[in-house]
């Protein structure tokens, strides 16, 4: 036994001549939230569904909450949240049957009236599935992955199509069950933002290979880059890369006699890091 929610050595996955995964290594920790992230086609979803359970692999080891996905039974199963979008088939019913409904499903569920306010639906909770907004159904999904009461939780994309208040509030939802429930979390996203500010770990994959991998602020080195400093003076706007910022703008105030116009301090955002990181390895 180990204290990895999910440890994948060597995976690989063919369809016909196409190598999808290609010798990936992944170690995600028990609590840990962690994201994957690659361009359109990068072998992500193929990863994920080798993960769960769902698509046999040519090679490599797997192991996901101590068990060969591939091997495990039932037991193991109930332990996996897989977050889809299909409480809508559902829809004539209220928000409190369809949980309670998903619910039935497992020998040890958590409380569904608990699931509907941990994720923010208790003012919704006798209104009809079919009468919630896009954000709303979410998640409901969302209840329904994890009223099981899953040890690791499976994320696909889940804030696509959210305006940027509901997306902060999913953050919320998703940060509380890793934190609350000690719940694992992987998730796939194309939203930088979104694993900067949710994911402890990130791994960026493409062509079927993990690029880079590490803490979203560090990823490529990101906290060692050059910052650009930007200023005006006498009304010209000034930029200057510094690999000490704090030695310029010290040097900036003390010409300015004070506060220095139009000061900002920049460095290479995570987006600005991964497109380099995938624009070197689609080369
Ligand atoms: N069932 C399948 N049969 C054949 N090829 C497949 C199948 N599923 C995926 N592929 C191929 O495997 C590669 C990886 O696809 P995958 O869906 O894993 O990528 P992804 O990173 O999830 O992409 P996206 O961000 O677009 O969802 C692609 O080249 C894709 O065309």
């Amino acid at each position: 036994m180990t204290d990895s929610a999910v440890l994948v050595r060597g995976l690989t996955k063919r369809y016909r001549d196409n190598l999808a995964v290609n010798n990936v290594d992944l170690n995600i920790a028990a609590g840990e939230i962690f994201a994957l992230l690659g361009p359109n086609g990068a072998g992500k979803t193929t990863t994920v569904e080798i993960l769960e359970g769902y698509r046999d692999r040519d090679g490599g080891e797997v192991e996901v909450l101590g068990a060969d996905p591939q091997r495990a039974g039932r037991r193991w199963r109930y332990g996996i949240g897989i977050v889809l979008q299909d409480a809508s088939d559902l829809s004539e019913l209220t928000v409190r049957e369809t949980v309670r409904h998903f619910a039935r499903y497992y020998p040890n569920p958590r409380d569904p009236d608990q699931v509907i306010e941990q994720v923010g639906l208790a003012a919704k909770a006798n209104s009809r599935v079919s009468t919630l907004s896009g954000g709303q159904r979410r998640r409901i999904d969302v209840a329904v992955g994890i009223v099981g009461n899953p040890a690791l939780l499976f994320l696909d994309e889940p804030t696509t199509g959210f305006d940027p208040q509901a997306r902060r509030q999913f953050w919320d939802l998703i940060r509380s069950l890793a934190q609350e429930n000690g719940t694992t979390v992987l998730l796939t996203t194309h939203y930088l933002e979104e694993a900067e500010n949710l994911a402890d770990r990130v791994a960026v994959i493409v062509k079927g290979q993990v690029v880079a991998e590490g803490d979203p602020a560090t990823l490529g080195g990101r906290a060692e880059a050059k910052a650009t400093v930007s200023w005006l003076e006498n009304g010209e706007h000034r930029t200057q890369e510094a690999t000490d910022p704090g030695t310029l703008i010290a040097e900036l105030t003390a010409r300015h006699g004070g506060t220095v116009p139009g000061l900002t301090v920049s460095r290479p955002s995570l987006e600005d890091v991964y497109l380099d990181l995938i624009g070197s390895a689609q080369k």
